[in-house]
């Protein structure tokens, strides 16, 4: 419960929605209880006028008592409808103000939390999969909504309706009152003990069908893996096991509420039969009047509703505390790289790394020892090794993706941890290697990362990223549509897509990671050619596994397991004949045999 107290502050934030919320809770419940009264007199005056109408049997005056009889119950019934119309508003007003707030305080959460995960580091992502942080932010904040409207509203409705029927009831016969409210505590307790039972059984069945729409997607997208390997059928056994399982847990749940709502029924039906035995009994001895049995019985009624909602409003409690455990959990995590600098620079270029070493913390591998080299401003480097020799994690830490764990990456001889990051990585055009693109226009997508852009500047980005042929290629040009909604692009298209999204930045430094692996030599080279002239006096820092990619750069850095085993330019490095010329001669031989 204690996790809840977060939500204090929307609370506060909302005052003037739940103070009037409760005003109105009240309002609503004292029309709600009143009409008893009304019924209960009512009653009295039938039972008082028919012996009054009996004693002028065969006068004429019997025409006159009769219309006045029918007219006070004509008043009567105006007046409860009255009554409850005026409820009926009030209650318009409650959900106006409790509900209302409920939603306002549910789009807050959502982008308090959304906001909260843009500030969280890489190293967040990959330790939490996309489905549970999408499930706190959908699912979770749901949960929570419940609490903040409906539970609350139900709980001071309850809470109201209870004081105002037993203060009423106990004024009228305090007996008669006891013996109404016996089966009551018997209510409360079965309806939480089946409510539990319930939630239980939902909670199952919705973890169920999680797992069963994760296996649907997972299967739906590899499903050119599926049909080229005729598993179609393996899959459908699968899918069918798990139907069967979420099947069996509906059906389980089904038995379950068919057995709650008679059994809620028969104990209602149980304190309507005493209300009337011992009110009866109360009758006869002069106590109460027939109206009061009239009364308590729409009393028993009224209670019923709100009893119900007893056991439901905790279990909404119980869930939404859960649920705000979990969203806590990540909204207390603290970023873990930190920028406080926010003067803005601009970017020379020079890049210096001062015997820095990385170990990835939630695996323990060390994916780079002691790296030590420095780039000029305008300088053409390329990093080159082995898979997993640590080329990418040099790459995301130029980015300061991750924080170096020993030694220092200087950027423009300042210590790139006191940059202000924001301003920082607005000047570097940045290509990874998994390239990702939008489920938007190829416009939006090379777009991304300015606010305002002409069409001559996307224009020339893909020129320049030699991708515009393609492009205009498509039906609708630069508005295609890419994605699930729209067109698959092939795999060098896309990285030539996200090469154009990185040089409409007209960066001040350029990282391409290992981003033209997809892209024929050709290509590559009017790529490459473009990016001499876009880049001239600018740094560009190129991962590649080509050395025909990188033969032209200024400074050559070759990796293995984690160190730098050799740098130089290509005609250096191929003259100490090391692993550099070794890849060299290998690749060669390969062109020369294909
Ligand atoms: N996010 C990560 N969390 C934990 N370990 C990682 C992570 N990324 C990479 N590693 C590990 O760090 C090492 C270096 O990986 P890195 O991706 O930098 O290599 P690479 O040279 O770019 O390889 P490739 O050429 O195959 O892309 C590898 O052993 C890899 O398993």
């Amino acid at each position: 419960m204690k996790h809840l107290a977060f939500l204090n502050k929307y609370f506060y934030k909302y005052k003037w929605w739940i103070i009037p919320g409760i005003f109105f809770v009240i309002i609503s419940n004292i029309f709600g209880v009143v009409p008893a009264q009304v019924v209960g007199h009512a009653i009295n005056i039938i039972t008082e006028n028919i012996s009054i109408y009996s004693l002028f049997n065969g006068f004429d005056r019997q025409e006159i008592v009769y219309s006045i009889f029918s007219y006070s119950l004509f008043f009567f019934g105006l007046l409860i409808l009255a009554l409850y119309l005026l409820r009926g508003l009030f209650l318009f007003f409650m959900r106006q103000t409790i509900i209302l707030m409920s939603r306002h305080i549910e789009y807050d959460m959502k982008n308090e939390i959304y906001a909260h995960y843009q500030e969280l580091s890489l190293g967040f992502y990959r330790r939490n999969n996309t489905g549970d942080l999408m499930n706190r932010a959908t699912e979770d904040v749901n949960r929570v909504r419940m609490y903040v409207g409906p539970a609350i509203m139900y709980a001071i409705n309850t809470a109201v309706l209870f004081c105002l029927i037993i203060y009423f009831m106990f004024s009228v016969n305090v007996k008669l009152a006891l013996f109404c409210l016996l089966p009551l505590p018997v209510l409360v307790i079965t309806i939480y003990y089946v409510n539990t039972l319930i939630n239980l059984k939902s909670e199952k069945i919705q973890a169920q069908l999680s797992k069963l729409s994760s296996f649907v997607q997972e299967r739906f997208s590899g499903i050119r893996v599926i049909k080229s390997y005729v598993r179609e059928a393996h899959n459908q056994e699968i899918f069918a096991n798990e139907s069967q399982i979420y099947k069996h847990n509906a059906m389980g749940l089904v038995k379950i509420q068919a057995l709650f709502y008679p059994s809620m029924l028969l104990l209602v039906g149980l304190s309507t039969i005493l209300t009337v035995f011992i009110g009866g009994k109360q009758v006869i001895e002069g106590a109460i009047t027939p109206g009061n049995i009239a009364e308590f019985i729409v009393y028993v009624n009224q209670l019923t509703f709100p009893v119900t909602m007893l056991g439901w409003v905790t279990t909404l409690i119980q869930r939404a505390a859960a649920s705000q455990k979990r969203i806590n959990e990540f909204l207390q995590l603290k970023p873990d790289i930190i920028s406080s600098n926010t003067t803005t620079q601009i970017i020379e270029g020079k890049i210096s790394f001062k015997d820095v070493s990385f170990t990835y913390p939630d695996t323990g591998i060390t994916a780079l020892k002691n790296i030590n080299f420095d780039l000029e401003k305008g300088q053409f480097i390329a990093i080159i090794g082995r898979t997993g020799s640590g080329k990418s994690t040099l790459a995301n830490l130029i980015m300061r993706m991750y924080d170096v764990d020993s030694g220092a990456i200087l950027i423009d001889e300042q210590e790139l941890k006191t940059i202000n990051l924001n301003n920082y990585r607005n000047q570097i055009g940045f290509v990874p290697q998994e390239v990702f693109l939008f489920s938007d226009t190829i416009k939006n997508n090379i777009a991304f990362g300015l606010s305002t852009v002409t069409d001559e500047e996307v224009e020339r980005a893909a020129t320049n990223a030699a991708v515009y042929n393609n492009i205009i290629n498509f039906e609708k040009k630069f508005e295609t549509m890419l994605g699930e909604r729209g067109i698959t692009l092939s795999g060098g298209q896309k990285q030539r897509v996200s090469i154009a999204r990185a040089l409409i930045k007209e960066p001040k430094i350029l990282i391409f990671d290992d981003c033209l692996s997809a892209v024929d030599t050709k290509t590559e080279e009017e790529i490459l050619n473009n990016l001499g002239r876009i880049m001239l006096g600018k740094t560009s820092i190129i991962v590649a596994h080509r050395i025909s990619t990188i033969k032209n750069a200024d400074k050559i850095i070759v990796l293995d397991q984690g160190m730098i085993i050799e740098q130089g330019t290509h005609q250096e490095l191929l003259n100490k004949a090391g692993m550099y010329a070794e890849m060299y001669d290998n690749q060669l031989l390969e062109e020369e045999n294909r």
